[in-house]
């Protein structure tokens, strides 16, 4: 610890790939290429049984990865050496790790118990959080007990959350995902796509006077969600005749920028604010969950938070080798950069978490795609993987194919809970959510087991056939389980990918709370717009490709049907 400054010293010449641990693991790797996954069981049959983890109500078990417990112990002594604890401890405290912003990353302030201590920057951060969700917390009782009423005075059933990227992924998944915690008469729905059949559609089945919007922007001068904010603002006046003083009741903002909320025109008393330390992708519980506190109340938020809190005391407390964050971090660490792999599916055996997926795209790949250090010099090995998946079982009559036989190595985390929140009877009186689990247990057995040319001519499939059948096993899973879809787990379930990414984002030493590389995009579509509504013929652009799809664009936009 740097003593004047009380940051973490980060020594922004270090390489980790130049280490020792690091060339251990590339050993260690040559040598455990050459076993399988039925052997490392064989040698160690109570493997699965020592390689599991519990954080909180999850469940973890990571026994049918390509690993050892010597793997483990050089991935720990790698983390050691890049001073994760330290690191982790800083985020913490507040130190400004995000450093390209010179801004703290304290999404986990978000969570802390009401009267913790904590100041940062000379301000009371849990004094401040909690002023902000008691506020969150009085609106969405005012509008779940009805006493917050449209322009007519009817009670709001539709809640309309603008918002994109960290502002819509979040909310939107967790909504779908506590289906069943909602309120009965509200229904929440997510605008983010800056193409208009986004907002039309949410609004051709509302009704105006009993429709709520929650703008949400973390900066609120994002192009897409100012554009759509309008656009409703104006079916809003359209439909009670101008009255502006219905824009006051139909419409609340959720950001940082007071100014920019008040120059949209929407009174700062309905606004609920957050802090530049929060990073969009990690604002799912701040007020960018305003809709879903509105969705599931206070009660059901406040557990949502709890959970997080939960995995956040597990991560700052539990030593290395326990720690199932750290653990996770580090086996896919292990994969990208020992493996080769590129890419990782997460498979919730969920339909409800059929988002989740998707919220872990931005979360994962927005802060951990990046290719050179906190200091600016480019990395000497890969960073984040690539995330994908669906929900079992609809994505194994999809993917799973390549999956089980494909030339990748994918890694996959299997996602499930112990207790149905619906349930039906099968044909012959069993339950559909056993069924359902029955295919999450055999599917990570199959991609770790495989089967063999032995097994199945033994099972008199013609010779001709048999490579064709062969499984061959040592596709490497994680099986996360809790005992039910609820609020809090949701909680822990996040809050254990956010310091995933961070483990692996600190051994990296890439910062993982900024994202200047969607920066470039967005001005150069502002700068595109002219070039593609002026009236005058289009003048050449830079290259021949674009300018000739501007050409072939503007001249079939404009050809009459
Ligand atoms: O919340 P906003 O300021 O509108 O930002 C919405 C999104 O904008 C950009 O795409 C950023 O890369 C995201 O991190 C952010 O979540």
């Amino acid at each position: 610890m740097d003593g004047d400054t009380g940051q973490p010293e980060i020594d922004d010449d270090f390489d980790i790939t130049a280490t020792v641990s690091w060339q251990e693991l590339a050993a260690h790797q040559q040598h455990l290429y050459a076993r399988r996954l039925r052997e490392l069981f064989a040698m160690d049959p109570d493997r699965g049984r020592r390689m599991v983890v519990d954080a909180g109500d999850l469940h973890i078990d990571y026994s049918k990865n390509l690993a050892t417990a010597e793997t483990i112990e050089l991935l720990t002594a790698l983390a050691r050496e890049a001073g994760l604890e330290d690191l982790r401890d800083a985020m913490l405290r507040g130190d400004h790790l995000n450093t390209s912003e010179d801004r703290a990353a304290l999404h986990t302030a978000l969570r802390l118990p009401v009267g913790t201590e904590l100041v940062v920057d000379g301000q009371d951060v849990t004094g401040d959080v909690h002023r902000v969700l008691d506020a969150m917390g009085a609106f969405a009782e005012s509008v779940r007990d009805g006493s917050h009423t449209g322009f007519t005075g009817k009670a709001i059933t539709d809640v309309v959350n603008i918002g994109i990227g960290g502002s819509d992924l979040g909310p939107a998944m967790a909504y779908r995902a506590l289906r069943h915690y909602r309120h009965p008469r509200i229904r929440c729905h997510y605008v983010s796509n800056v193409d208009p059949a986004d907002l039309v559609a949410t609004l051709a089945d509302l009704d105006p006077e009993t429709t709520l919007f929650i703008v949400a922007s973390k900066t609120f001068t994002t192009l897409e969600t100012l554009t759509n904010a309008r656009a409703a603002r104006d079916w809003l006046l359209e439909r009670c005749d101008g009255d502006e003083a219905a824009v006051a009741k139909h419409f609340v903002a959720v950001s940082t920028n007071t100014a920019e909320v008040e120059a949209f025109g929407i009174d700062t008393a309905n606004m609920f604010g957050f802090w530049n330390w929060v990073g969009g992708r990690y604002s799912i519980d701040s007020s960018i969950g305003l809709s879903l506190l509105i969705a599931i109340g206070r009660e059901g938020f406040a557990e949502f938070l709890d959970g997080f809190h939960r995995v956040d005391e597990h991560f700052a407390t539990q030593p290395l080798e326990t720690n199932a964050p750290v653990l996770l971090g580090l086996l896919d660490l292990w994969y990208s950069n020992f493996w080769d792999a590129q890419s990782h599916a997460v498979l919730p055996y969920s339909n409800d978490l059929a988002r989740f997926p998707a919220y872990l795209q931005q979360l994962v790949m927005e802060s951990n795609g990046k290719s050179v250090t906190r200091s600016g010099r480019l990395v000497t090995g890969p960073t984040s993987t690539v995330v994908w998946g669906e929900p079992g079982t609809n994505g194994q009559h999809a993917f799973y194919q390549l999956l089980h036989q494909g030339t990748w190595l994918i890694p996959a985390d299997f996602i499930g809970f112990a207790r149905p929140l619906d349930d039906l009877p099968t044909a012959d009186g069993g339950s559909m959510h056993d069924l359902l689990m029955s295919n999450f247990f055999a599917q990570t057995e199959v991609l770790a087991f495989g089967k063999t040319a032995e097994e199945i001519a033994a099972e008199g499939v013609a010779p001709e056939l048999v490579p064709h059948k062969v499984m061959p096993g040592d596709r490497p899973s994680t099986s996360i389980l809790a005992p039910a879809l609820t609020p809090s787990v949701l909680g822990q379930l996040i809050a254990l990918y956010e310091h995933q990414v961070f483990v692996k984002a600190m051994i990296w030493g890439i910062n993982p709370f900024d994202q200047w590389g969607v920066e470039l995009g967005k001005t150069a579509a502002t700068a595109m717009v002219d070039d593609i509504t002026s009236p005058a013929p289009p003048a050449p652009l830079a290259d021949s490709s674009t300018d000739e799809l501007v050409r072939w664009y503007r001249a079939a936009r404009d050809r009459t049907p």
